[in-house]
């Protein structure tokens, strides 16, 4: 906990300013491919971040593969599951709740316990299809959240082979749906079928609703780095690690709420300087993003998921937009309504 007599608060540059938007061509084809290709498929794995569970759902996968069983899986669960084992009992329980009757796991692509579990219950959902077709799956998700990690791990795990899918840390390395890659053998008995698995390019939502969302996304690799000034990201993140503690960046800064003194301090400590000596804060700051991405700045979900939070997300999911047109409909209301507030404000100003 912060010491007592920190308050963390959140300093924070106009909202307004942000980009809400990151629909970009190649998920609207995604999209428009995988629905043209859901006949031909048994099982959805939805993949989504386990740092960002509420935000890093997209209901546009609930309207396009409506109708076809479904599994979620959490991906980068390393990255979020610090704190108290009850705490993180509690986070899983009530996902599971709220997802139930479809089946949810957790998942560290690099953690072949968590893999197995993945595989069993694939296995075992893909049991009744036919041997002689195989099952065929496929995976969606936002961009990053680690598809491509998930598949390769299901195979190198099932059958002890290398990669078949490009991986990055940027989202955006897959941009096409390509062919089904075999994750399970056919078992030589009969009693259980080949499964294949589809990865499919990251699909954004096309209008954020919510700027805190927006960070959130783009904390987490949603979205390309170049799209949200790192200062902002920093700044945010800041805030985050202020609610836990501010011990999680003691090794370069004392507590503090104001980003540029976080900057300054950082990059002085490890040597980011410009010509001059100046710090080199822009470089800084996206290197302070990727500690936090690689787990090195705290691991912590940027959601809360508390009963609460789960009723008010469960309310807010059966009013959400989720086609296409619905969703830039909301979009432009809502720029209508900033603008019209910046025009009263300017106004009273
Ligand atoms: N720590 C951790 N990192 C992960 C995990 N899964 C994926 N990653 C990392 O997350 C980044 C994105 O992974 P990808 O598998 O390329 O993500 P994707 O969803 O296929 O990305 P797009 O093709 O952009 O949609 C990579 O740097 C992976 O190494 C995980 O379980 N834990």
């Amino acid at each position: 906990m912060p010491p007592t007599s920190f308050i963390p608060r959140h300093v924070f540059p106009p909202l307004d300013s942000l980009p809400r938007s990151y629909y970009l061509g190649h998920h609207a084809a995604g999209l428009s491919k995988m629905r043209s290709i859901l006949s031909q498929i048994d099982m959805v794995i939805e993949c989504r971040d386990y740092r960002i569970p509420l935000t890093s759902r997209n209901p546009m996968f609930e309207d396009a593969l409506v109708g076809k069983e479904r599994v979620v899986v959490y991906t980068k669960r390393d990255l979020g599951s610090g704190g108290s084992k009850e705490a993180v009992e509690k986070r899983h329980s009530l996902l599971t709740t709220y997802h139930s009757p479809s089946p949810v796991l957790f998942s560290d692509h690099k953690s072949p316990g968590d893999i197995r579990l993945v595989l069993s219950h694939l296995r075992s959902a893909s049991a009744s299809r036919s041997a002689l077709t195989g099952s065929h799956l496929m995976v969606v998700g936002m961009p990053n959240v680690g598809k491509s990690s998930l598949l390769n791990a299901l195979r190198g795990v099932s059958l002890n082979r290398g990669k078949a899918a490009r991986t990055g840390a940027q989202p955006g390395i897959t941009r096409k749906i390509g062919t089904g890659v075999k994750i399970i053998d056919a078992e030589e008995d009969g009693g259980g079928s080949a499964v294949y698995l589809l990865d499919t390019p990251g699909v954004f939502i096309p209008y954020v609703p919510d700027a805190s969302a927006m960070l959130k996304l783009a904390l987490c690799g949603s979205v390309k780095d170049n799209v949200i000034p790192p200062f902002t990201l920093v700044d945010y993140l800041l805030f985050h690690l202020n609610l836990r503690s501010p011990e999680l960046y003691s090794a370069y800064c004392c507590p503090t709420n104001d980003v540029a003194t976080l900057l300054d301090a950082t990059a002085k400590k490890t040597g980011r300087l410009m010509k001059g000596g100046e710090p080199d804060w822009e470089g800084t700051a996206m290197w302070m993003v990727q500690r936090w991405r690689n787990g090195f700045l705290g691991r912590f979900c940027l959601d809360e998921v508390s009963e609460e939070a789960m009723v008010a997300y469960g309310m807010a999911r059966e009013n959400a937009p989720r086609s296409v047109n619905q969703m830039r409909k909301v979009g432009k209301e809502a720029l209508r309504e900033r603008s019209k507030l910046r025009r009263s404000n300017a106004g009273s100003g």
